[in-house]
């Protein structure tokens, strides 16, 4: 299938002559969420702000649903809901007209039904009246988002949407984002929380200085990237581990007590029946164990790290 947003060797070099994007190739599925995962100033806004026409690229090519996002850019445009990190205007303005107004500067013909279902999926039909300035910060987050949907984009991109706002809020966006989904809309949203992406996306990219050093589904990333650990917590403390099991990877705390074991999650043989076997005939023995799995938000230090 074709993707719905397909990016072409793309490449940024600011006035400054800083270059923000390194030929960044990129296709984004049709109903999917991706997570595009960076430290500060990696280029994720800049990758966004081409791909809605704010900012020139210097070189490459971006194509949303089959359009030229500069050739055919109002068409590209359309299909594109933007929910930016701020707030920027129209804090005079109440909640309704400028869904209103938002939804007309994209040609389509007035449809307050549809207006209302947005904003009591949104929890601020009561507010429709109000005027942005007396909301507080996290229903002007909201109204960010049903400004962003007010004239039916089928693609939603999220700049750090969570950045800063309660975890109510927060599992109430991640909660419209999943029915967004449900209804067809694909969704891209920059996060520095990598819990989110873990929580969220059904595809993880990674940009670090310009680059996309990584775009894998999660679920696979996490496989060959994870590693599990075994503790063991032992019946005696050891003062240290025997020279003869010194090669395999194990920690031993300071107090002696428990051991760690770390092993590829992606290994066929984990080896834990060998390293059980091997304790027992050292004297070793346990009285309790875990099993524990890397987060996403490991996996992407341990990348961006072998990276510097
Ligand atoms: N207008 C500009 N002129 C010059 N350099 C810029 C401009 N805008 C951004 N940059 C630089 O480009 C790089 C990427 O910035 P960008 O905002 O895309 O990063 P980001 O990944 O979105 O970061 P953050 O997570 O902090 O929002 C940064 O080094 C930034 O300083």
């Amino acid at each position: 299938m074709q993707p719905i947003i397909d990016i072409r060797r793309l490449d940024k070099t600011y006035a400054s002559g800083f270059r923000a994007l390194k030929s960044v190739d990129l296709a984004i599925r049709r109903g999917e969420i991706f997570a595009l995962l960076g430290p500060n100033g990696a280029g994720k806004t800049t990758l966004i702000s081409i791909v809605c026409g704010i900012v020139n690229a210097s070189a490459g090519t971006v194509a949303v649903d089959g359009h030229d996002h500069v050739a055919d850019f109002r068409a590209a445009r359309a299909s594109i809901g933007l929910v930016p990190q701020e707030l920027s205007t129209d804090a005079f303005e109440t909640v309704w007209a400028t869904l209103r107004f938002s939804r007309g500067l994209f040609g389509k013909p007035p449809d307050p039904a549809y207006l209302e279902r947005v904003l009591r999926e949104l929890s601020l039909w009561d507010k429709r009246d109000s005027r942005i300035l007396a909301l507080s910060g996290g229903m002007k987050r909201r109204v960010l988002i049903a400004k962003a949907l007010a004239h039916e984009p089928r693609i939603l991109f999220l700049d750090e949407p969570t950045a800063g706002v309660d975890v109510e809020l927060r599992h109430d966006m991640w909660q419209m984002v999943r029915r967004l989904r449900e209804n067809g809309v694909t969704i891209i949203l920059t996060t520095h929380y990598i819990e989110e992406a873990q929580e969220m996306a059904d595809r993880v990219g990674v940009i670090h200085r310009g680059e996309l050093i990584l775009v894998e589904d999660k679920a696979t990333l996490m496989r060959k990237l994870g590693k599990k650990q075994l503790t063991l917590q032992l019946q005696a403390p050891i003062a240290e581990i025997p020279e003869a099991l010194a090669g395999l990877p194990l920690e031993l705390s300071a107090d002696g007590g428990t051991l760690v074991y770390t092993f590829d999650a992606r290994g066929e043989a984990t080896g834990i029946a060998a390293l059980l076997r091997r304790l027992s005939e050292h004297g070793i023995d346990f009285r309790d164990l875990q099993s524990s799995e890397s987060s996403l938000e490991e996996i992407f230090v341990s990348l961006v790290r072998g990276r510097q």
